[in-house]
């Protein structure tokens, strides 16, 4: 334990237990310590002695998270930590047909009577209750400046006897760094690798133009307006109707969408998406349509990474959807070239891990620093952390929404633990009427300590006739999953959340319908264009035939790869 209670001499000034070590076998305690598994020493003792790591690394659809929800199902009691609430919900279903099992997401809490087993996402996993079994899907997530710090403390933190955790092989010299310091604590590293299910080729050319698409088709957009654009076009020419999948888009209308898109006769046989489809949604697609491999990543506009080509163009062809392989293009030669080189390429190597403080070691500095409010003691850390940090393969995450959150709150007659509590909702500073969404219900809490529904200020809502319309049920959406997420945080103050979860559905399912009737009433105006517009059948046999060709040889590789392993 002593290794475990460690400060680092060199950042005194924050106090025991506050610093991120700079030596990297103390970082690791340290870096548990960040968690509040670090407050439980008799929990930490017993998972130095039993804690192994088991790691399913592989491509796309090669069946790494079906393989470690095996080892879940087996377990007497067990976590799944998704990076979505899709996945949650997804998981939560398969398990609770076999098992009893809770689901746990920011906004939601559902609780089965005698389960051992939980659906959750990664930042509402568990570090309390020890389980035989965790599964920590998508574990490249790690990296990831915003979201990443809740993977690190799953992995950390997450007190499972075996932890497996799923992911890109990109992720493993830091998987392997991370539990080498933690073989202090006992913990083990087994690798396992999977190759994919299903093939997955480039196209022979480029699609050119969007009256090209076909069913099963789904082309990929990199902004909310431009998945409107695509699908606009593609009803345009009055041969397809489309469904979108988006980042805005309520998590259970995006599955509403996914579900209307895989039902075949439903006419519905194109989807319009951004690279939100790259995770969480069992898509029935054929070929992916890159419109573009540029994007903007909130701060710069830059080509899309080897990795996250793969990670959407990895939706093609599902195994054991109706597509039994997959294809990938994109609208001009040159961007064809760029995603089929990213399918032969390795992602490159991850290489650090993010971390923020936990709610404790932020108090802990407050009681040092009495006169700090939340903004100021988030920059102290985030200072202290960037000296600590350096030359180590952590790094302190984003923090700057939670900062701009937090100064927007300062005024406020809010303890640190409720500041800190709504700078971390799920509110986007950039969104506004979010943000002052935020600012109401955290007025009205300090004031009042009672948030009636009234306070989310909807206005009437009806079915979106344009796209300014649908804009705005998604705002409402996200102002009703904000009024959720504190729900569960401050339950005696905001006392309207089963009728706003009732709310929340129906807006989500009206959210689904405007998008089926606007496909409606464009699919009226399109022109007779559809005649002229009819497939070219001797160029798509062409095409067909050089797919089979491509897929034969996949085949080929995939024999001569396990024929050499064994
Ligand atoms: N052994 C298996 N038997 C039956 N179905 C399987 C098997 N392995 C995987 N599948 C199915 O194949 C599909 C892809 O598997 P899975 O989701 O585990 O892949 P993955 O590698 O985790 O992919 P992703 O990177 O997209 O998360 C799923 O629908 C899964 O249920
Ligand atoms: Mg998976």
């Amino acid at each position: 334990m002593q290794g475990i209670v460690r400060t680092n001499p060199a950042s005194e000034e924050l106090g025991h237990g506050v610093v991120l070590s700079t030596q990297s076998s103390a970082l690791n305690c340290d870096a548990r310590r960040l968690f509040p598994l670090g407050q439980n020493p008799a929990l930490l003792q017993e998972l130095q002695v039993i804690q192994r790591i088991v790691a399913h690394l592989g491509p796309t659809n090669s069946g790494k998270t079906h393989a470690a929800l095996q080892h879940l199902r087996q377990a007497a009691s067990g976590i799944y930590c998704g990076p979505l609430r899709l996945l949650a919900w997804q998981v939560h279903a398969q398990l609770c047909s076999s098992l009893p099992c809770n689901l746990v997401t920011g906004q939601e809490r559902r609780e089965e009577l005698g389960a051992r087993h939980t659906a959750c996402t990664v930042e509402m996993a568990s570090h309390r209750a020890v389980v035989d079994v965790a599964v920590v899907d998508e574990v490249q997530m790690l990296a990831d400046h915003s979201r990443g710090w809740a993977w690190t403390r799953a992995l950390l933190g997450v007190p499972a006897r075996t932890l497996h955790v799923c992911g890109d092989p990109a992720v493993l010299p830091l998987l392997e760094k991370i539990a080498g310091e933690t073989a202090l604590a006992g913990e083990e590293l087994e690798v396992r690798h999977y190759q994919r299910l299903s093939p997955l080729v480039p196209a022979r050319r480029p699609l050119a133009c969007l009256s090209q698409v076909r069913s099963g088709d789904c082309v990929v957009a990199f902004t909310r307006r431009d998945v409107h654009a695509v699908r606009q076009e593609v009803e345009s020419h009055g041969r397809h109707r489309c469904c979108v999948v988006y980042g805005a888009l309520p998590p259970n209308a995006r599955q509403l969408q996914a579900a209307l898109f895989n039902a075949s006769r439903t006419g519905f046989n194109v989807l319009a998406a951004s690279d939100a489809v790259g995770m969480g949604l069992n898509l029935s697609i054929r070929r992916i349509i890159f419109t573009s491999i540029r994007k903007w990543d909130g701060t710069a506009d830059r080509q899309l990474t080897a990795a996250e080509i793969k990670q959407i163009a990895g939706r093609a062809g599902r195994y054991g959807s109706r597509f039994p392989s997959g294809t990938v293009t994109a609208m001009n030669a040159a961007d064809l070239r760029v995603v089929a080189d990213a399918l032969q390429q390795p992602s490159e190597a991850l290489t650090t891990a993010h971390l923020l403080p936990s709610l404790s070691q932020l108090e802990l500095l407050h009681s040092q620093h009495p006169q700090d409010n939340l903004p100021a003691l988030l920059r102290r850390f985030a200072a202290a952390a960037a000296g600590s940090l350096a030359q180590t393969h952590y790094c302190y995450a984003q923090y700057e929404d939670q900062y701009t959150l937090a100064t927007m709150l300062r005024h406020l007659p809010l303890s640190l633990q409720e500041a800190w509590t709504f700078s971390i909702s799920p509110t986007d500073p950039a969104d506004a009427p979010l943000a002052s969404a935020l600012l109401r219900f955290a007025t009205a809490y300090a004031r009042q300590l009672r948030v009636p529904v009234a306070a989310t200020l909807l206005p009437p809502l009806a079915q979106a006739r344009s796209e300014v319309d649908l804009l705005q049920l998604e705002t409402c959406h996200r102002i009703l999953d904000l009024y959720l997420w504190l729900a569960h945080r401050f339950p005696d103050a905001f006392e309207g959340a089963e009728d706003v979860a009732l709310k929340s559905g129906a807006l989500a399912a009206l959210i689904d319908t405007s998008i089926r009737e606007m496909g409606v009433q464009r699919r009226c105006r399109a022109s007779s264009e559809a005649a002229a517009a009819a497939a070219d059948d001797a160029s798509l046999e062409a095409e067909a035939e050089w797919e089979q060709q491509q897929v034969e040889e996949w085949m080929r590789r995939k024999r001569r790869y396990h024929k050499h392993r064994r």
